[in-house]
């Protein structure tokens, strides 16, 4: 008995085959490109991403002989949308959560009347599902009235796995369309937008069976047809699940083509200072705060192209070039930022640059950079300052220098959870509740993955970096 998990993240999606005792059997992934085709825009190819799990599902499952998959679980890149008709074709291109198109029609949420504001619980940003429903509504009338469904990625991908339509509450809620009091989609804010309420399919709980496999998704895939798909969770959501983090308390940072801080909460306690967001966990009984940085993996992907760099070498830079860069600072608002500051900068800078700064000063800057901007996003989540220590996970967290770095910008020790990738793992975990080999979440935590202490921050680098910080949020604030 095996347990195949999904997650559709925003560079790439990942696979794997675990048991029930929650040790991993196989794992894949395949890329798929993200797309500029103007400035702020930010969008991917459905079509890419069916094909990357095809040949992402066949490459696990090859690498294992007679296995038997219980359940499939999903989970997905937060907050995008992508329009469908009735059989599930995407009308357009998806937009994705680094979108920041829909800046102007913000306007429409800002003249909601506060009450109703109120129920959204989060801050206005345009890369949701909801402004980017109104951009398509005003700026691309015949793809919006073509389409039948308004779909998060992971909800359309399972719309191809099992040929039915659904959502649940950890991707539902990180819409902009959502009340987070009242748990449902928020039908009152979707009708004074001018949204059409039938575009959003119902919401089913994350561990539930939101359908079967098609004969047709089967063949594609390799895998009997009719087994159990479960509705599956947004993925920082289910990077909490996937890493045993099931009671409020600790923070974890996800690092992936974004950045993720969250911290469980027992209340759906939105945030006064509207610089966090609040969304529902994936077990079913808890909401998070999460402080979400859009410049972070996005910003590596960028700096790698442009200055033709491995991983390797920018890495490399973290530790051959000292703290502060030689007084070359970098700005990483390459995309709008998520509003943990009162302001910030409007695009991204390199300042202070000089004859003798090299290439893997410039690297090294970048790193910085990103790393001041996840605390920025740290120190907006109130219980920032109570905490002395936080979980890591994602793919972009891998690198040990890398790693040095953030614990001396964050000040902070790092643990690292001892798993390859924690959203899929939680995708895997849904799909054992939907399996019925877990009654729910909770029961999972006996298989919670090891946590080992990873990066301590080293004194006198976090003095420096102190002063550093300085810097960088004076530039933010110009
Ligand atoms: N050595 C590396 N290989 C691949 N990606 C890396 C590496 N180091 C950092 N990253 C970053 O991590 C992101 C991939 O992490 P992942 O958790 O798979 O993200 P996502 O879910 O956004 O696809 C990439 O966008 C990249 O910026
Ligand atoms: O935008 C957010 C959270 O607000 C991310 O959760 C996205 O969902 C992207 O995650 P990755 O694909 O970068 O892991």
């Amino acid at each position: 008995m095996a347990l195949l998990g999904i997650d559709l993240g925003t560079s790439s999606v990942k696979v794997v085959v675990q048991d029930i005792q929650g040790h991993t059997l196989s794992v894949s992934k395949a890329d798929y490109a993200v797309t500029a085709p103007q400035p702020g825009w930010s969008e991917s190819n459905p079509a890419e991403w069916w094909s990357a799990t095809i040949a992402a599902v066949q490459a696990a499952l090859a690498r294992l002989s007679h296995i038997e998959i219980t359940a499939i679980g999903l989970s997905g890149q937060m907050h995008g949308v992508v329009l469908a008709d009735e059989g599930g074709q995407p009308v357009r291109v998806a937009m994705l959560w680094s979108d920041t198109r829909a800046q102007a029609e913000l306007e429409q949420y800002h003249s909601l009347p506060t009450f109703l504001k109120e129920r959204l619980a989060n801050p206005l940003v345009p890369g949701m599902a909801g402004p980017m429903l109104c951009w398509l509504a005003k700026h691309e009338a015949s793809s919006y009235q073509k389409a039948r469904w308004a779909l998060q990625p992971k909800d359309w991908l399972r719309f191809c796995l099992t040929d039915e339509v659904a959502t649940d509450p950890s991707d539902a809620s990180a819409t902009l369309l959502y009340d987070l009091r009242a748990d449902s989609w928020a039908d009152d804010i979707i009708a004074a937008l001018g949204l059409n309420r039938s575009l959003f399919p119902a919401i089913v709980p994350s561990g539930a069976v939101a359908g079967r496999l098609s004969a047709r998704a089967a063949k594609a895939l390799g895998l009997p047809a009719e087994l159990p798909v479960a509705t599956g969770a947004a993925d920082t959501a289910a990077a909490a699940l996937g890493t045993g983090l099931l009671t409020p308390g600790p923070i974890q940072l996800t690092l992936g083509t974004g950045a993720q801080l969250m911290q469980l909460s027992a209340e759906p306690s939105a945030d006064p200072r509207g610089r966090t967001h609040l969304y529902r966990a994936a077990d079913g009984t808890h909401w998070y705060a999460m402080a979400a940085v859009q410049n972070a993996g996005l910003v590596l992907n960028w700096v790698r192209q442009m200055f033709n760099a491995s991983w390797d070498e920018l890495y490399a830079s973290a530790a051959s070039v000292p703290p502060g860069a030689e007084g070359l600072l970098f700005l990483p608002y390459l995309t709008k930022e998520r509003p943990h500051h009162t302001h910030s900068a409007s695009s991204g800078a390199f300042l202070g640059m000089r004859i003798d700064h090299r290439r893997e000063h410039l690297l090294h800057a970048v790193l910085e950079g990103i790393a001041f901007g996840i605390r920025g996003a740290f120190e907006a989540l109130p219980a920032a300052t109570k905490t002395s220590t936080l979980r890591l996970a994602g793919g972009g967290s891998e690198h040990p220098a890398w790693r040095q770095m953030l614990a001396n910008i964050l000040n902070r020790e790092l643990l690292s959870v001892d798993t390859p990738a924690a959203s899929v793992r939680g995708a895997a975990l849904l799909a054992g509740i939907a399996g019925g080999i877990w009654a729910n979440a909770q029961e999972t935590a006996s298989l919670a993955p090891r946590t080992s202490l990873m990066a301590s921050p080293a004194q006198e680098q976090v003095a420096v970096y102190n002063c550093i910080y300085a810097r960088y949020l004076e530039n933010i604030n110009n």
